[in-house]
């Protein structure tokens, strides 16, 4: 066994925004599913009304359970540019992603970025589960330094191949 494969597995996927990231690692999500791992972990897709970003939200990986995590013309202390956090709703899915992770396999996070660095809720979150020794996949914002582990940059030229070669890999170090 090599030193690499006896540390805890840390998978990082970085790139351009707009590239494919968020879509490769629900594939990696989905094919662990399949493989009968229990993932755990968040993502915070965006909302657009009429095509225009009105906010954030944050949703479970474990349940599929979300909720509002930034929202325009909200009331509010903490603010990222024009919206404002929804400190009650992000505690509340934070709290559901932390009750699963001891139950996990895999950890997952889509992404740790500067907007989800500047949220108090987040960021302890990121923290917590970047502290837990269990396999992790995570998008890195390209703007995050690297983090140890096995980075990934996905360019539209490798987004199809490299999702297997991931997979692989993946599995290969958690079997
Ligand atoms: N392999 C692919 N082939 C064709 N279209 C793709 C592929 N991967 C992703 N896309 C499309 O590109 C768009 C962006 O994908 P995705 O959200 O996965 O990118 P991202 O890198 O996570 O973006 P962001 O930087 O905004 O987080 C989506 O509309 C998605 O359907």
């Amino acid at each position: 066994m090599s030193e690499e494969s006896k540390k805890a597995l840390r998978v990082f996927i970085t790139g351009n925004p707009g590239v494919g990231k968020t879509t490769i690692l629900l594939f990696l999500i989905n094919k662990l599913s399949e493989n009968n791992y229990k993932v755990a972990g968040f993502y915070c897709p965006e909302v657009r009304e009429n095509g225009r970003r009105i906010g954030f939200r944050i949703v479970d990986i474990t349940t599929n359970e979300g909720d509002w995590l930034a929202k325009e013309n909200a009331p509010g202390r903490v603010k990222i540019g024009k919206y404002t956090v929804l400190e009650d709703s992000a505690k509340r899915i934070a709290e559901i992603t932390l009750s699963n992770v001891n139950k996990a396999d895999v950890l997952a996070i889509d992404e740790i970025g500067p907007m989800e660095l500047k949220i108090p809720t987040i960021k302890k979150l990121i923290e917590t589960i970047l502290n837990n020794q269990k396999p992790l996949i995570a998008v890195l914002h390209r703007t995050q330094k690297p983090m140890g582990g096995r980075t990934y940059v996905i360019t539209v030229e490798n987004r199809d191949s490299i999702k297997y070669e991931i997979l692989n890999y993946i599995l290969s170090s958690l079997n």
